[in-house]
């Protein structure tokens, strides 16, 4: 066996029955794959196929690769196949018997010039992200540049127009599994300080595009850094639930001082290259044209002592005085604890910010590496890297995706209904460019309604956000109409008028014969069911739900609602004009409440319920906030507003009887008079700039559900810690989200995480409502609800997904396809 790793990739099969290992190729491998599958021979477990980089020093001794379990999947070998015409590396690593492994390009080449330099390229569509072998690689090319005689200096830098966007964020889900974390926890000082910047040679990073994260981080172990105007160049790694891991707690602020570093890094925000010139984190700006050719220049002049060569981790010019430095940091901590009181990672960057200040950068990028690897299994980087994930597969949506259906072009839209979703719908229109017809039923309401759109923009010029130019043009973008006249020229219509089934139904007719036939017909309702909306129309195929949540203009999530007959080029276009507008978009099935409203029903009740039982309402709505939503269950339904509240109650208890707590406590305020923040008067008290304090005289009201409810075990309060009161309000959610993925109203449950985080605020930092009950745990759910069902009733009753799920130990968050597979 070779085992030269400078030779050629090779394929090795293990067959697990017999323990052997021997060369073959993918395609055979792959094509004896699918026979055995067809044959029926064996389960796919039984025999897999890895395309190993031989590596001596990961693969020294054979008797290694026979501990190992190969690709348990297919799909994995099948996906390695697809990338075709190029040289193929799997890198793995193996934990708990679980494929961890990694297919990449081969992704860093190295030339070496006339001039002696050797660039080195980073080639790894689409971001040039650093995986383990990317950075193994990165090593060996290294290496080699240090080793030969004609190499005096060395130029790093990306391939397509980017510098890299960082490590492979993709690995980050297989170490938290329990994958080894190898490399990655020596890269920062074996690669980054003691091959790279502490080398003979010197390297200068050239930066075509975007330096992000460990991308930022190579280039700031580089002597100097060459970037295009375009470069954007940042550590948004906090983003992510983890702290940068490749010693830029350390360089960063030694290159542009501390105060710079600590916004950058708290915020994730990037610069472009034209601030770094200015801060001292880029040397030379230049034409895209130009960059190989002035970084060579500049590899050379640094090793021939024409240029200085500066390591940044001892620079400490740019570094505040030892006092100065620690009083920023203090700071920093005490704004962090106060804005982000359930994170603790953007605490630990600012540890080895500190650390690096007072003990040198060294120990610095020690401490950093530490804490990196303590970070990168966290709750908030599964969270928030589940959510990074989440985001982008939102708009691969499998059954529709392989269509490879293009969205046909949108130009102008009608929106029918001009009241406070309708306007907001028509500003997020017109704010994206969009000609937009507003229909009314008389001129005061489309009076009214084009009022409210100039003061959603009036409230952007407040805000020095839109010039009165900008302004004007915009709203030249909406006409006010009265009639369907001018319908045939409008691509799509987004019906926005109340929650009245016979009033939408003879819309839907009256857009059918005034629209052309290509048109969609969209709805903005949240409870009606679609095929109800459009039963008097032949239009089925066109009719889909645009479900915007308020105030549309500003809230980030459009749930499209389809119906088994909406056409899948209707879902494309939509999905299209929702991305245009800034949305994320959501493809949900037709239910009631949809994914949002469906799955967060329980909040409220759970809360109304736990009223009922004796708990203080501001006590909930405090823990449930302390705990990370936006706000607590009675603080919503008053911002919600009672009326509303009552309504969809009403669709919800028809829908979900089997599952619902009836409050008295919301009836008995409106008869109060209590409308919510609507007339300043709900389960809080509000003032002019809608601060809200505790309302003492609603105890009465509050006294008479109890009673009238009489649920008291004993007819005594239920004693609660907070963490009990958040289990039993979100529980249910969680349970309902179950439902809802069961039913299959979502393609994937990564779809709910997104609906749950832009829709109701969850907190993004546990990754959204499903991955955060898989973070807990199914069994966990399962057996706290089935204690509160036995108090309390079928409200919290488990549904038969949970409990299957509960019981068999497979995470919620594995399609239901999948569901017998552990992997
Ligand atoms: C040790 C180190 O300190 C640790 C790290 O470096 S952690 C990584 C830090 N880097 C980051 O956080 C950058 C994350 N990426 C981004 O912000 C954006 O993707 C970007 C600005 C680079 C590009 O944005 P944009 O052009 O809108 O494209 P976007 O759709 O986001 O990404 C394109 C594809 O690249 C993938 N991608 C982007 N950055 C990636 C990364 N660092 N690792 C793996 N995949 C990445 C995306 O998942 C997406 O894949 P898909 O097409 O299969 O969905």
């Amino acid at each position: 066996m070779n085992r030269s790793h400078n030779g050629p990739l090779f394929l090795v099969r293990k067959c697990m029955s017999s323990q052997c290992v021997r060369r073959t190729s993918l395609s055979t491998t792959v094509a004896k794959q699918r026979e055995r599958k067809k044959k029926g021979h064996g389960s796919v477990k039984q025999v897999a196929c890895l395309l190993i980089h031989f590596s001596p020093k990961l693969f020294a001794r054979q008797d290694r690769i026979s501990e190992f379990y190969c690709c348990d999947n297919i799909l994995q070998v099948e996906k390695l196949n697809q990338i075709k015409g190029r040289e193929v590396e799997l890198w793995f690593c193996f934990s708990r018997g679980y494929f961890v492994g990694e297919a990449m390009t081969l992704s860093v080449k190295m030339d070496v010039g006339a001039d002696a330099v050797a660039v080195i390229t980073i080639d790894n569509p689409p971001v040039n992200s650093l995986a383990i072998p990317a950075l193994i690689a990165l090593k060996e090319r290294y290496n080699e540049a240090n080793a030969r005689d004609d190499v005096k200096a060395i130029v790093v830098t990306g391939a397509n127009g980017k510098f890299s966007g960082g490590f492979d964020i993709s690995v980050f889900p297989k170490l938290q599994e329990g994958g080894s974390n190898g490399y990655l926890n020596q890269a920062s000082v074996d690669l980054m300080i003691e091959t790279i910047e502490e080398a003979s040679k010197p390297t200068v990073a050239a930066v075509p595009g975007l330096a992000l994260g460990g991308g930022l981080e190579l280039a700031m172990s580089c002597h100097a850094r060459i970037a295009t105007p375009k470069a954007q160049l940042g550590l948004p790694e906090l983003q992510l639930g983890i702290l940068p891991g490749f010693g830029g707690t350390q360089r960063l602020p030694r290159l542009v001082g501390l105060t710079k570093a600590l916004e950058m890094m708290l915020l994730s925000k990037p610069i472009a290259s034209e601030e770094g010139k200015k801060l001292g984190l880029v040397d030379e700006i230049v034409a895209p044209e130009d960059l190989l050719t002035i970084a060579r220049r500049w590899a050379l002049d640094i090793a021939l002592g024409k240029r200085p060569r500066l390591s940044s981790l001892q620079r400490t010019d740019k570094l505040e005085s030892l006092g100065d430095a620690r009083e920023i940091i203090k700071f920093a901590r005490a704004q962090v604890k106060k804005t982000a009181p359930n994170l603790t990672h953007p605490l630990l960057c600012l540890d080895a910010v500190e650390e690096g200040v007072v003990a040198g950068g060294y120990r610095g990028a020690l401490k950093e590496a530490e804490l990196f690897a303590a970070t990168v299994v966290s709750d908030n980087a599964k969270g928030l890297v589940n959510l990074f994930f989440a985001i982008r597969a939102t708009s691969k949506v499998p059954g529709i995706v392989e269509l490879g259906l293009k969205p046909r072009k949108i130009k102008k839209v009608a929106v029918v209904g001009g009241g406070l979703m309708g306007s907001g719908i028509v500003t997020a229109l017109i704010l994206s460019g969009y000609s937009v017809l507003l229909k009314e039923i008389n001129d005061k309401f489309l009076q009214a309604g084009l009022e409210r759109i100039k003061a959603n923009l009036q409230s952007r010029v407040k805000k020095g956000k839109m010039s009165r130019e900008k302004f004007e043009t915009i709203l030249s973008l909406v006409t006010g109409v009265l009639t369907y006249e001018d319908f045939k020229s409008v691509d799509v219509v987004i019906e926005a008028v109340i929650e009245n089934i016979d009033l939408k139904q003879s819309i839907f007719v009256d857009l059918e014969k005034n629209c052309r036939t290509d048109c969609i017909l969209s709805t903005n309702t949240s409870t009606i069911d679609l095929n109800v909306l459009g039963a008097k129309t032949r239009s089925q195929d066109r009719i889909i739900g645009a479900h915007f949540f308020s105030p549309a203009h500003i809230m980030p999530l459009l749930e499209i609602v389809r119906t088994d007959k909406t056409s899948p080029q209707v879902i494309v276009d939509l999905m299209a004009l929702g991305k245009a507008i800034k949305k994320t978009t959501v493809l949900v099935g037709n239910c009631t409440g949809f994914a949002v409203n469906r799955v967060f029903f329980p909040y409220t009740m759970a809360a109304m319920m736990l009223s009922d039982l004796g708990v203080d309402i501001y006590r909930i709505d405090n823990a449930i906030k302390s705990w990370g939503m936006p706000m607590g269950p009675f603080r919503l339904t008053d911002l919600v507003g009672f009326g509303v509240g009552v309504a969809v109650g009403t669709q919800v208890v028809n829908s979900f009887s089997d599952r619902v707590y009836i409050s008295r406590l919301v009836p008995k305020m409106l008869q109060s008079q209590r409308l919510g923040e609507q007339n300043g008067k709900g389960f809080y008290i509000y003032d002019e700039k809608r601060k809200a304090r505790p309302a003492p005289e609603i105890k009465d009201i509050i006294k008479e559900s109890q009673e009238e409810a009489g649920i008291m075990l004993d007819g005594k309060p239920l004693e609660l810690t907070d963490k009990d009161i958040v289990e039993m309000v979100m529980f249910p959610v969680v349970n309902e989200a179950c439902r809802v993925l069961a039913e299959k109203i979502v393609v994937q449950a990564s779809d709910l995480d997104i609906a749950s985080v832009f829709g109701m605020g969850f907190p993004p930092y546990r990754g959204g409502i499903v991955c955060w009950a898989d973070i807990i745990g199914a069994k966990y759910i399962a057996s706290r609800l089935n204690t509160w069902t036995k108090a309390h009733g079928d409200f919290f009753k488990p549904c038969a997904f949970l409990e299957e799920r509960a019981s068999s130990g497979v995470k919620l968050s594995v399609p239901i396809r999948n569901s017998m597979s552990r992997l």
